[in-house]
């Protein structure tokens, strides 16, 4: 026996349904007046549309068969009316749908945005930017696209079709009857035929994504490429890519296209008994042509509506693809919450403890039971190997990732306890090479502290030994410094950044030491501004320099994740363990410059 469960046709097996649902219940309703001005026009669209295949009727009795001449007058004058009526109806349905489409696709992309600002660090080692930029990028092209397919299909489609339906039941119920015999085969059919297409479009979006990776590495990494020879490599890895697009666009377009054939026979089928029982009837029983006329016109009037009605379930299944992507950013819980009605962090000495910090991105333990001090207002140095740890520890202190189990306390407070905003509030973060946004000088400076004045800025500028060079680029403060600070050179960008940081003034200073080599003036000048920055901080420095260790209050040494040694310089070059020989390693060469 036929089971209508297993067909999944009628069932939400992906839950389409349910995201359409909650699509529209969660982007509909700030628009409803303008939704039901819409829904005006959108009848009147079906009402014309019913009334031309009405008028049919007349066309064929009065002019035709009758010969009556005034009826041409008439006839001909209530046809501009109807297609009159039909075009401002259609403009006015189609500005308002647009119009409120795009103020859609603004709130979704606000609302996109704003999601993932407030998603954790972890989030972004897991996702690609081409992945990201597909949810943000086009998910509410997508959202508006399901709507507007929703409300074209089940307002002036439905409608139209309930129009012309009348229009034929009215003329002649028992045709209408075989008229309509073909609906369900047409729609099941339709239905079974493209369920795959899902599958498909689902697919065609994950090699979307390796395209706009392709790309992106390419063009970030265009010198490694350039220098190795790899274009050709590249070139293949995209060809990889296109070509997979490529496959699952012809499978959707081969699938959608079996269901022409489908609906093109079942709708000659129909036609065929139409014309057959109507001119029957017009021949052998004498019935008014007119009224068989207006029945045709309304039936070869009906299969667009009808057939984007039967292919809605297969076109919104496409169309959610890039719905169910959105989705799963709006609704990625961030790991890291805030306790509610957190205190501010209050920030006196700028003590820091880490008490026994466990933490692991995944995969083995970065931080290994890790218990350190940095005392407030001193320079504590980190010092160990490449992937002791040291930058993991910086990131835990900034609360970009919480341990899993111990504390890391701020003068007293545990930081999970206070607002995030709070703490990073407190914080300055100095790096190796710091992030440059392209935009003017003056606006990636005034980052550490929006709304600063210029004078300020120029301050913050000068203690950072940058005002010079700035003054000396083609628009000062206002020169873009292009993506990534490119059009500055390394010394430079270090020292917007720690401009950037003077800024903030915050009583915590997270630094980690340049380990490329600059020009001897450069990196005096560089150094001479660190040593003003980091005056009456609480510094944390991951140490690349000999004079940082040496002028450090206190040197921490890392290994493998765990604190192994600790105190001066002198102490620990004494005591002639992992420090010595890491200092021998690292800095050898200034040890013996120095000596
Ligand atoms: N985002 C990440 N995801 C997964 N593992 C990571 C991530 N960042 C660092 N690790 C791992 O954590 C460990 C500690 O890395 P970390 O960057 O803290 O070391 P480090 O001491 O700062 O090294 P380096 O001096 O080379 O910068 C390493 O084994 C590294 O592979």
């Amino acid at each position: 026996m036929l089971n209508p469960a297993k067909w999944q046709v009628w069932q939400d097996p992906d839950g389409t349904v349910q995201l359409v649902k909650r699509l529209l219940t969660e982007n509909i309703r700030a628009y409803i007046p303008r939704y039901i001005l819409a829904f005006i026009f959108m009848a009147m669209v079906a009402a014309t549309t019913a009334a031309s295949a009405w008028i049919m009727k007349d066309v064929i009795n009065e002019v035709f068969i009758n010969r009556d001449k005034a009826m041409i007058y008439t006839i001909a004058g209530a046809v501009l009316v109807i297609f009159t009526l039909k075009g401002a109806a259609t403009y006015g349905q189609a500005v308002i749908l647009s119009r409120v489409g795009n103020s859609i696709v603004a709130d979704l992309q606000a609302r996109l945005f704003k999601r993932l600002t407030e998603q954790d660090q972890a989030y972004f080692d897991r996702m690609s930017l081409p992945e990201i930029s597909i949810r943000v990028g086009t998910g509410a092209g997508s959202a508006r696209n399901v709507i507007e397919m929703i409300v074209l299909t089940l307002g002036r489609d439905v409608l139209t079709l309930i129009g012309l339906v009348a229009v034929m039941v009215v003329q002649d119920p028992l045709m209408s009857l075989l008229a309509f015999v073909i609906m369900p085969p047409a729609v099941i059919g339709v239905s079974l035929l493209i369920r795959r297409v899902k599958v498909y479009a689902n697919r065609q979006v994950v090699s979307n994504a390796k395209i706009g990776a392709t790309m992106q590495e390419t063009v970030l990494g265009i010198r490694v490429v350039k220098a190795f020879g790899m274009e050709p490599a590249m070139r293949e890895r995209m060809a990889g890519a296109v070509a997979e697009v490529l496959r699952q666009s012809n499978k959707i377009a081969a699938l959608t296209a079996r269901t022409s054939p489908l609906m093109e026979t079942l709708g000659g089928i129909a036609i065929a008994l139409v014309i057959f029982y109507g001119g029957y009837s017009v021949v052998e029983l004498n019935q008014d042509p007119g009224a068989f006329f207006a029945f045709i016109t309304a039936l070869l009037l009906a299969y667009d509506p009808a057939r984007r009605l039967a292919r809605l379930n297969v076109n919104l299944s496409k169309g959610v693809v890039g719905v169910r992507l959105m989705y799963e950013l709006i609704d990625q819980e961030p790991d890291l919450q805030q306790v509610e009605n957190a205190p501010d962090l209050r920030v006196e000495a700028g003590r820091i403890e880490l008490r026994d910090v466990q933490f692991s991105y995944g995969e083995g333990a970065a931080l290994k039971g890790l218990s350190l001090v940095a005392e407030g207002g001193s320079t504590t140095a980190l010092v160990g190997a490449s992937g002791a740890g040291k930058s993991t520890l910086f990131a835990l202190i900034e609360r970009f990732y919480d341990p899993q189990t111990g504390e890391i306390i701020v003068d007293g407070q545990v930081i999970k306890d206070v607002t995030l905003q709070s703490l990073r509030r407190n914080i300055a973060y100095v790096g190796q090479d710091s992030y440059l946004f392209n935009l003017s000088v003056r606006d990636n400076i005034a980052f550490g502290k929006p709304g600063a004045s210029q004078a300020e800025i120029e301050a913050a500028a000068r203690a950072a030994n940058a005002h010079e060079f700035i003054l000396e680029l083609p628009n000062g403060y206002d020169t873009l410094v292009g993506a990534g600070g490119g059009r500055l050179s390394g010394g430079q960008r270090q020292r917007v950044a720690i401009a950037r940081a003077m800024l903030r003034d915050a009583p915590i200073l997270l630094l980690d030491e340049a380990t490329s080599a600059l020009d001897a003036e450069s990196e005096a000048k560089i150094q001479s501004a660190l040593e003003t920055l980091m005056a009456d901080r609480t510094t944390l420095v991951i140490a690349h320099r000999l004079s940082t260790v040496r002028h450090a209050h206190q040197i921490h040494v890392m290994d493998q994740g765990r604190l192994v040694e600790s105190g001066t310089h002198d102490e620990l070059f004494e005591h002639d363990g992992i420090y010595r020989r890491l200092c021998e390693l690292q800095f050898q060469n200034r040890i013996e410059a120095a000596q």
